[in-house]
């Protein structure tokens, strides 16, 4: 992680209210793993709980691709989708926060908050294709620097499932001296073939509609809105199952429509409605920046390889996988259990989800967030 020149001199930044309302955070300048600089990062941050006296009780929760900082709670006039670990985090929940302090961002690169393509550069005008091309290991670097701007030298637990898990690996082999526990689900050491090719076909898919306009279409009054609908599409059926999708959708028509007729067939309806979803709160430049960050994941980068990588940290972690998940599939966390010194195990969450699993299955999600938080109390 690199280090802000001007941070030193910032006055220590402070957390946004307990109750989860947005807050936002200048960190100065990113150095990124490329060499690029990011001159002036903000990153949207929300906060629940009390932060105890000697700043020891914070749990940084990671979201995944197309997550950000509302964690929990309704949908507001801030957030357009009810949070996305509800249930996980509150008084009495999992992660109780009558005992933690609950931090969550959105990622560098982001578009809820956080500076990223969409947002707007030192010259005024909107970053656009001139953003710098970023990794996960950046995107912690960033988190990094948000500790250090809180005075916060050491997590209690940081926490996280798919694109959060790769940041939940860059904190414990990168910065393992700041971390007291993890968990890790659903995500594996390094992008996988398939992986990178479904997801290059998705960034395709965004780069081929007319409205991308070579990542320059921020203001035109254009956005490439077919092309993310595509991308999602074919995302989402990574993110299930093909039993799953054929219990409920067989070949069945949707409703009164005839495929034979130019109708839709139910699945077909189905996808267009999680890509619709999509479309209305989600930026196409991000979603291309951050899928080009999972594609550079790889946990052992300069570090002697995954192996090496992971035999070298400590932190007390957990490692959770979803049987069903075709996208990161079990053996991928069974590697990572293998080799993180501090785990006692691969957990396994029984779904019929697929990946969506670590969003879906509540209860076993809950269990696995009971034992990384046992494991934070022991610090
Ligand atoms: C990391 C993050 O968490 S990002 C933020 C939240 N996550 C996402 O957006 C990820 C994408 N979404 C998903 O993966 C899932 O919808 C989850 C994980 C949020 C929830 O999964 P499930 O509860 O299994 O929902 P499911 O996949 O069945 O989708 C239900 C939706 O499909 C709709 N639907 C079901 N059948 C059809 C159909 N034939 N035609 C059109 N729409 C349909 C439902 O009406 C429902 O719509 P709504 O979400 O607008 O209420
Ligand atoms: N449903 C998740 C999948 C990626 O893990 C998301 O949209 O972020």
């Amino acid at each position: 992680m690199t280090v802000s020149k001007s941070r030193a001199a910032r006055p220590e930044a402070v957390l946004p209210p307990p109750d989860g309302r947005l807050g936002s955070v200048s960190i100065g300048e990113v150095v990124l793993e490329s060499g690029a600089v990011i001159p002036e990062v903000t990153l949207a941050v929300q906060r629940w709980g009390a932060l105890s006296p000697n700043k020891d009780n914070i749990v940084l929760v990671e979201h995944a691709l197309t997550g950000d900082s509302h964690i929990t709670g309704p949908a507001n006039s801030e957030h357009p989708s009810p949070g996305w670990w509800n249930g996980m985090v509150g008084p009495g929940a999992p992660i109780d926060t009558d005992e933690w302090c609950v931090v969550a961002t959105n990622v560098l690169g982001g578009c809820r908050g956080t500076t990223g393509p969409g947002s707007i550069a030192p010259d005024g005008k909107v970053w656009g294709s001139r953003f710098p091309e970023i990794s996960i290991r950046d995107q912690v670097s960033a988190e990094i620097a948000l500790a250090d701007a809180f005075g916060v030298e050491r997590l209690a637990s940081v926490v996280g499932g798919s694109m959060g898990g790769m940041r939940v690996l860059e904190w414990m082999v990168g910065a393992p001296d700041r971390v007291s526990s993890a968990l890790v689900l659903a995500v594996g050491a390094r992008a996988t073939a398939d992986q990178i090719g479904t997801q290059t076909t998705q960034i395709a898919a965004i780069q081929a509609d007319p409205d991308w306009q070579g990542g320059d279409y921020h203001g035109t009054g254009r956005t490439p809105t077919t092309g993310i609908g595509i991308a999602r599409r074919i995302a989402h059926l990574t993110y299930r199952t093909e039993f799953e999708l054929d219990h409920r959708f067989e070949n069945f028509s949707q409703e009164d429509e005839n495929p034979w007729e130019g109708g839709r067939y139910a699945v077909e309806s189905y996808l267009e409605h999680q890509a619709e979803k999509l479309i209305a709160r989600f930026d196409p430049a991000t979603y291309v920046l951050l899928t080009e960050a999972m594609n550079r994941h790889d946990v052992g980068r300069n570090r002697g390889g995954v192996e090496a990588a992971l035999r070298a940290t400590q932190v007390p972690c957990v490692v959770g996988g979803v049987d069903s998940d075709r996208l990161y599939p079990l053996r991928t966390q069974q590697e990572l259990a293998d080799l993180l010194p501090g785990c006692r195990g691969l957990e396994i969450v029984h779904s019929k989800d697929g990946h969506d699993g670590f969003l879906t299955e509540a209860t076993a999600v809950a269990t696995l967030l009971d034992e990384t938080m046992e494991l934070a109390r022991r610090g």
